[in-house]
């Protein structure tokens, strides 16, 4: 058989047309990316609207992916192919969990399906109904969130409820916004591009205003519920917002150092709010030293949000 890396087109879901990292196998092309610095691979499946995962490769004749139901596959192979590129370009990670594991996603997951979630082992993305969501993968933040969920799995694994699991929810935010403003696409809002499409300017979350989406931003306000792990989705809005503080004050590329360190050397599946300010002092301490604007940025946005 004659086989070969190839690079290819597709059009994403906004219309745009980016260029692909695919793979030739006997006149067919999939979305197979083996252009990675190390083996890690990036394998993009369509679930055909069932549920069983991962589905079939996504496949074109001429490596030009441009048909509209391709458009799904094509936003989350290119997506996770800048967040893989992030996590090496700037942290020298290797894949999610820095040893060159797959980055599998499957898109078409069920019906209408309004949600996208890493399940322990790939992204899923469902088509949402059109009116709460359009496809979920067609989102950087969205992708680079549920890729930092991988991340943080193979690190801390904070544990998925109440603080740790509010915490393991901002860390899934914090990247989203640092990926897509690497690549360009600077906002503090989270799914703008996939939520509401019939309401253009809303988003999921904002780690400006918390508030605007009913998060939280202080420890005042911490939402105590037995729902959603605890409230994960809900109280990120509180270390969510001491991000925001702490990147208008130093910058995005500091404040990514600083939690990329605490992330995968400082926090652990129990950490809460009070370890995660901590853990952060400590990584700031590490990087910039303990009387630094940087290591003051910190302990300022945690003091903010009532938290030190
Ligand atoms: C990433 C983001 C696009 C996605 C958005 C999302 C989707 N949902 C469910 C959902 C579904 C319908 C509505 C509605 O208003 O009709 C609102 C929310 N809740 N959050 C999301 O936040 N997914 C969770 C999935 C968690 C699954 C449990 N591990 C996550 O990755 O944290
Ligand atoms: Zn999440």
């Amino acid at each position: 058989t004659q086989e070969a890396a190839t690079t290819g087109t597709g059009k994403g879901s906004s219309g745009e047309t980016v260029t692909l990292q695919t793979y030739q196998s006997n006149g067919t092309y999939y979305l197979y990316d083996t252009s990675k610095p190390m083996d890690g691979i990036i394998r993009t499946y369509t679930a055909n609207q069932g549920s069983s995962l991962p589905g079939n490769y996504v496949t074109d004749a001429d490596n030009n992916f441009q048909s509209s139901n391709q458009a799904a596959a094509v936003d989350a192979h290119y997506f996770a192919g800048l967040t893989y590129d992030y996590y090496y370009d700037t942290h020298g990670r290797n894949s999610y969990d820095n040893n060159g594991s797959d980055l599998i996603s499957t898109v078409h997951y069920g019906s209408n399906f309004n949600n996208a979630f890493w399940n322990g082992s790939q992204m899923v993305y469902g088509d949402g109904d059109g009116s709460t969501f359009s496809p979920l993968s067609g989102s950087l933040d969205v992708v680079a969130h549920e890729l930092t969920h991988a991340v943080t799995d193979t690190t801390a694994n904070l544990v998925y409820q109440d603080q740790p699991g509010a915490l393991n929810e901002s860390m899934s935010d914090v990247f989203a916004v640092i990926v897509e403003a690497e690549n360009g696409d600077f906002d503090w809002q989270l799914g703008e591009d996939i939520y509401t499409p019939g309401t253009p300017g809303d988003a999921l979350r904002s780690l400006e205003n918390p508030e605007l989406y009913d998060q939280p931003s202080h420890m005042d306000d911490y939402y105590n519920t037995s729902a959603d792990n605890g409230g994960v989705h809900t109280n990120s809005g509180i270390p969510n917002k001491a991000f925001y503080y702490i990147a208008n004050d130093i910058g995005l590329d500091k404040s990514g150092d600083i939690y990329y360190r605490a992330l995968t050397s400082y926090l652990t599946s129990q950490s809460d709010f009070e370890d995660a300010r901590n853990a952060l002092l400590q990584s700031a301490e590490d990087l910039y030293g303990a009387n630094s604007t940087e290591y003051q940025a910190v302990s300022d946005g945690y003091a903010a949000v009532g938290i030190g």
